[in-house]
């Protein structure tokens, strides 16, 4: 899905109004129905809405929610500034909402006297993709006091004060739940400004397709559309040569679980053959644990020598530990070493030594830094909207993938291009969660997928594994093993996506 600006959205809109052609009133009254549906659906133990609805479009949203909801029977206090000057279809829905008796309108001053008991569901429909600037004065002390209430929030189409695109250091909505119009907003993935939303729900309001697929843009969403366009069923007519040779490279004394994780992730998510270069204090403990990979010899305690079949695509980092005389062997390997190479933890925590290691990388790689890793390598940004800034620089600038591990993990292409993920859950928050990421990638480019498609792919089905094993152990109980036990899960799953069906 691709992500748009809010100067964007106002022109799709636009554009659907006058081509489909539907009037402006009619799309609101569409976004209205479709967030009312939703409410209806989800909404079992509250009967009451108390709508806060700014003078905007965002506010006439709301207008028309308060009127459809009260015709399905539901309470509803309507809140707003009787003064203000309204745009025409909040004017309008206003206007209707007024003519309804079973509806109480009330001045934004009254909030205060308001009792919101326990069954009231607050609406933020102040604000949406128009917000130009921070909120002050009467706005801001609202918005302040409706985060202290302790009801259920929802808000349309944005958290009011949040911007569709970038930081601000606006009092922001508190949502439990946004109801968002047809894209997700690029504010809604990063940490900073992401935590205001709450879930977020994609409502479909029909917008003009054809503005949709002209129009470009750099950032996307990683939806099912563009799994399916990636991912490709086994063929009957395969042997293990199909799928690829994986080499994992990792472990040292008392890290070997890292190398195990990643080498079990490689295997379970399909590659034809799997080797692990480890040291030999590691040999028994990856033999037993994962008995369908092959052991090579790297060292005694650490790895030191770096041999790779040059015909394997390697995995390098979980576990691998800093020693000189690792760090000695891995520069010396990547100097003579030029295809793609999927790189983690230590394998860049070795590279960030030095700055000039950077360019030992050779094109193409993917590489996987959580934040910390991120700073190591290319330096402190003021936050993580001005990190794929930078990143985005580096992917140019090396020509690498970089996989920036996040809440939303973003995939940064050479070309410019950010894929945000949206699977996944905290209970990812764990020591392993990252090495068995590493398998996955490089399993999948192993397996024929480009390297784009791979780190994709590969981040949105670690993900979604975490989502299944979460909805059986918890998000506080599962483990990175409970997760690479959920990828035939997954595979089912995607299988059944793309099968054709008679
Ligand atoms: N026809 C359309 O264009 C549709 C618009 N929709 C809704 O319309 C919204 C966008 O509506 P608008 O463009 O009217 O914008 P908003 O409703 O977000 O409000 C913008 C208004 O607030 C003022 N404003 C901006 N920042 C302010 C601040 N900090 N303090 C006080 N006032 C401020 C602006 O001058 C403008 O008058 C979307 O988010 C969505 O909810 C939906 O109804 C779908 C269809
Ligand atoms: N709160 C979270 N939500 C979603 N994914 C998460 C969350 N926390 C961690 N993850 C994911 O888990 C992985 C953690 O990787 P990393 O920090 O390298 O862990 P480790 O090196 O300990 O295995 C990344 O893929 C990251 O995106
Ligand atoms: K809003």
């Amino acid at each position: 899905m691709k992500i748009f600006t809010a100067e964007q959205i106002r022109d799709c809109d636009q554009y659907t109004i006058k081509n489909e052609p539907v009037s402006s009133m009619q799309l609101m009254e569409r976004a209205a129905e479709a967030c009312v549906e939703w409410i209806s659906e989800n909404c079992n133990h509250h009967r009451n809405f108390a709508i806060f609805c700014g003078s905007g479009n965002n506010g006439g949203d709301g207008f028309a929610i308060a009127r459809m909801l009260y015709q399905k029977g539901f309470d509803v206090d309507v809140f707003t500034n009787m003064k203000a000057k309204f745009s025409p279809d909040a004017q309008e829905n206003f206007r209707h909402v007024k003519e309804i008796t079973g509806i109480s309108v009330r001045e934004f001053k009254e909030t205060s006297g308001y009792r919101f008991d326990s069954r009231t569901v607050i609406i933020d429909a102040l604000f949406g993709t128009g917000l130009s600037r921070s909120l002050d004065g009467e706005m801001k002390d609202l918005v302040e006091f409706l985060n202290l209430q302790k009801n259920i929030k929802i808000s349309i189409d944005l958290p009011s004060g949040l911007m569709a695109d970038t930081i601000s250091d606006s009092e922001i909505f508190m949502a439990d739940y946004t109801l968002t119009f047809q894209f997700w907003k690029k504010s809604f993935l990063h940490a900073e400004t992401g935590k205001f939303t709450g879930k977020v729900q994609v409502l479909d309001i029909h917008l003009n397709q054809d503005y949709i697929e002209e129009n470009e843009t750099r950032d996307f969403v990683i939806d099912d559309e563009v799994i399916k366009s990636i991912f490709k069923i086994r063929s009957e007519f395969s042997h293990k040569g199909t799928y690829g040779k994986v080499n994992i490279i990792g472990g040292s004394y008392g890290k070997m679980g890292a190398a195990v994780l990643s080498t079990r992730a490689a295997l379970k998510a399909g590659a034809g053959l799997t080797f692990t270069i480890a040291p030999k204090c590691g040999y028994e403990i990856l033999q037993t644990s994962d008995p369908e990979a092959m052991f090579i010899e790297g060292g005694k305690d650490f790895i030191e020598s770096f041999h790779i079949d040059e015909t394997a695509v390697c995995g390098i980092g979980p576990g691998l530990g800093t020693h000189e005389k690792t760090a000695e062997g891995f520069l010396k390997f990547l100097k003579s070493y030029s295809k793609p190479l999927i790189l983690d933890a230590d394998a860049l925590n070795i590279i960030a030594q030095n700055p000039h290691h950077l360019n030992l990388i050779p094109e193409k790689s993917i590489i996987t830094p959580h934040p910390k890793e991120f700073e190591r390598l290319f330096g402190k940004t003021e936050n993580s909207f001005q990190r794929t800034v930078l990143a985005k620089d580096k992917s140019r600038e090396l020509k690498i993938y970089i996989v920036l591990k996040d809440h939303h993990t973003q995939i940064i292409t050479p070309e410019g291009m950010v894929f945000y993920n949206i699977t996944g859950n905290s209970g990812l928050a764990k020591g392993g969660s990252g090495d068995i990421l590493t398998g996955i990638v490089t399993s999948f480019l192993a397996q024929q997928y480009t390297e784009q498609e791979a780190a994709i792919l590969g981040v949105w089905f670690h993900g979604r594994a975490a989502e299944y094993a979460s909805e059986k152990h918890s998000k506080e109980s599962m483990l990175p093993s409970d997760v690479i036990n959920e990828f035939g899960n997954v595979f089912s799953v995607l299988n059944d996506k793309v099968r054709k069906l008679l």
